[in-house]
């Protein structure tokens, strides 16, 4: 079994400062242990200048191959074999995995997208292969700790698939705080050697006696927190810090997350002892990079009522390229978005914490497998205020009997830490109610280094929270730097033409028909969520069977509303739309793209966003380009001068 070439904590020198290290005592885990020192990592995302002597250089650096980490050669093999073949680490990988081959406590923090799941499960395992049989457990060695449901899904998944490709006998089982309990302990009996689980889960186990305090103290080598930046957001603290007071003193802790915050700051004086932090550095002078620089961010401007327009043109005139992930802060308005695009003859599928968990894990397998191009995912946790969604549930109570009523389910969290493959767009028709929401949401694209687009819809109301977001990703040296610049392809003449139709057609969209499309909507997913169980039980690939972006109007679309007459068109538009279909056909026959963390090509290439202006006409190219100090649709925003590197 090899081991780290490089001392890791020599290895880190070159991205660190390193702390002077607290000397630790024998004994269980304080619930809320004094202020510990630090390690202090920066994980290089770029290459420096200047290196560390006995560091070697970056480039080196940047080759390190998974077996120079001191990986088992099982797992290096087994990434080998993935659908997506997976070569090299990713910078936090490089960093973190020989740390936590080390032993060491690790709070990883770096961007969406970054690789941070492999960045634990991988070292995880290796412990976990070394030390199976060699003692007799009464409970699990490894717990994994996720905010939602669909994460706990997810990353059993991965593990399993790990599991399976280096046919070792560990066992992983995921678990979900609204499982039956007989269910619980059939899924502990053995028991498993790592359970994944939201905090809850946990939790019900201990209080149900499912779990035995006893047995963790005894088991448990390893806690990873994951996407802790939301664990406790989702309300997890208590059950968190009830499962801190059990945690034995040898348990290796590992806190991963995207952005920092006060809470995972929380969490980390909770948790960790000693922790080696790693963070990706200043770039640039930008603050630390949260969301990945191959992510182009675009607002627009736009009333509430026109937000409809808006995103019509926006698809309707293929001005934003496929999949698309669309956000709404309600459930009520992913279903009039949902009914007023198939009026136009764009299908979509709804994700919402009232549905099935089958029905959503299928629709998120549906998606990624690329069944469908238009998701709607309802984030209601991020909704700016309560009315908004108040709103939605106000019009629950006044459900008759004909519609079911559906518990939402509190561990529904798609929007957050899921692994969506190859959605290129992310739209938010709501704004988020909160800036590590927007990271959140926006890292949704540009996973693994691939590139993607954000279009936020931004209204009046929601100008406040566009702000607060520019000033956590913001340049601090340059504060007029755009980090969020107006969308350059969408003309106030696009949206004047479908100005009509789109009005039309919303009136047509009443609240009754909402609610009854909801309500179709949940019966159908609900049935569909039986016959899920089963079969999908038995065909696992079997994804075609149920489609989750059926019509739920009643009329087929009217032909003229379809298609856009072409007399409608103006030449800008239809010239932006060829664009992005032309960037669109090149990246998919771009291999790299799919291979995920090859750097992208050559900086510019043939991206609409980069060399078209909506203002000077499409041939532009640099020159005749997006003008600096340009407008945008609605004709109010300024460039500013320097634009954040699309
Ligand atoms: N070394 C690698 N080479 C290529 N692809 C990788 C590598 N490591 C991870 N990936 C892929 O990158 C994608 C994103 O990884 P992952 O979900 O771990 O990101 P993350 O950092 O946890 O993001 P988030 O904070 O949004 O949860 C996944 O599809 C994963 O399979």
């Amino acid at each position: 079994m090899g081991k780290p070439k490089d001392k890791p904590a020599k290895q880190a020198k070159q991205y660190i400062e390193i702390k002077e290290e607290p000397i630790e005592e024998e004994g269980q885990r304080a619930v809320q242990p004094p202020q510990e020192a630090e390690h202090e990592n920066k994980v290089k995302d770029e290459p420096e200048e200047e290196n560390d002597d006995d560091g070697g250089s970056e480039a080196e650096d940047e080759e390190k191959s998974f077996d120079e980490l001191g990986l088992d050669p099982r797992l290096i093999r087994a990434l080998s074999k993935k659908d997506i073949s997976i070569s090299k680490p990713t910078p936090i990988q490089r960093v973190a995995i020989p740390l936590i081959l080390e032993g060491k406590d690790v709070v990883a923090r770096a961007k969406t997208g970054s690789g941070k799941t492999l960045a634990y499960l991988l070292p995880l395992l290796h412990k976990l292969f070394a030390d199976s049989g060699l003692k007799q457990k009464n409970a699990p060695s490894a717990f994994i700790l996720v905010p939602s449901g669909e994460l706990c899904q997810q990353v059993y998944k991965e593990i399993s698939s790990l599991i399976d490709l280096c046919k070792v006998p560990l066992k992983a089982v995921p678990l979900r705080s609204n499982m039956p309990i007989s269910d619980m302990r059939a899924a502990l009996s053995g028991p498993p050697d790592i359970l994944i689980s939201t905090p809850a889960g946990v939790a019900k186990c201990l209080s149900t006696g499912v779990l035995q305090s006893t047995l963790i103290a005894d088991s448990l080598e390893i806690l990873v927190l994951d996407e802790a930046d939301l664990l406790l957001s989702f309300g997890f603290e208590e059950d968190l810090k009830a499962l801190t007071a059990l945690l034995p003193r040898r348990c290796q802790c590992l806190l991963m997350s995207a952005t920092s915050s006060d809470d995972v700051d929380k969490l980390k004086k909770l948790i960790l002892h000693n922790p080696y932090i790693l963070t990706l550095p200043e770039v640039d002078g930008v603050k630390d990079e949260v969301i990945p620089k191959n992510v182009q961010q675009f607002w627009i401007s736009t009333s509430d009522q026109d937000k409809l327009v808006h995103i019509l043109a926006l698809l309707k005139l293929e001005l934003v390229q496929k999949k698309v992930l669309i956000f709404t802060n309600s459930i009520d308005m992913s279903f009039r978005l949902k009914l007023f695009l198939e009026k136009f003859g764009i299908k979509s599928a709804v994700l919402n914490a009232e549905l099935p968990q089958n029905s959503r894990l299928h629709i998120l397998e549906e998606f990624n497998a690329g069944l469908f191009d238009y998701l709607i995912a309802g984030d209601e946790s991020e909704a700016k205020d309560k009315e908004v969604v108040d709103k939605g549930s106000n019009a629950d109570t006044k459900r008759s009997k004909k519609y079911p009523k559906q518990k939402l389910d509190s561990e529904f969290g798609v929007v957050r830490g899921i692994d969506f493959k190859n959605v290129f767009t992310v739209i938010n028709y709501d704004m988020p109610g909160s800036a590590v929401g927007y990271v959140h949401r926006i890292g949704r694209t540009g996973r693994a280094y691939n590139t993607g687009v954000s279009v936020s819809l931004v209204s009046p109301d929601e100008v406040e929270i566009l702000e607060e977001v520019k000033s956590l990703l913001g340049n601090e040296e340059d504060e007029n730097a755009d980090v969020i610049s107006p969308f350059p392809l969408l003309t106030k003449n696009a949206v004047e033409s479908l100005r009509y139709r789109a009005e039309d057609t919303a009136k047509s969209v009443t609240r009754v028909a909402v609610r009854e499309a909801r309500a179709q909507d949940l019966r159908n997913e609900i049935l569909n969520s039986e016959k899920l169980k089963s079969h999908f039980e038995a065909n696992p690939r079997d994804l075609d069977l149920l489609k989750h972006d059926k019509s739920l109007s009643q009329q087929a679309p009217a032909p003229h509303l379809r298609k856009v007459p072409d007399y409608l068109i103006d030449a800008t538009t239809k010239e932006a739309s060829k664009m992005v279909k032309l960037a669109r056909a090149a990246m998919g026959n771009n291999p790299s793209r799919r291979q995920g963390f090859k750097r992208k090509s050559k900086k510019g290439g043939g991206d609409p966003l980069k060399s078209f202006s909506a203002e000077g006409g499409a041939k532009g190219g640099r020159k005749g380009g997006m003008k600096r100090g340009g407008r945008s649709t609605d004709g109010n925003h300024k460039h500013n001068k320097k634009r954040k590197s699309l």
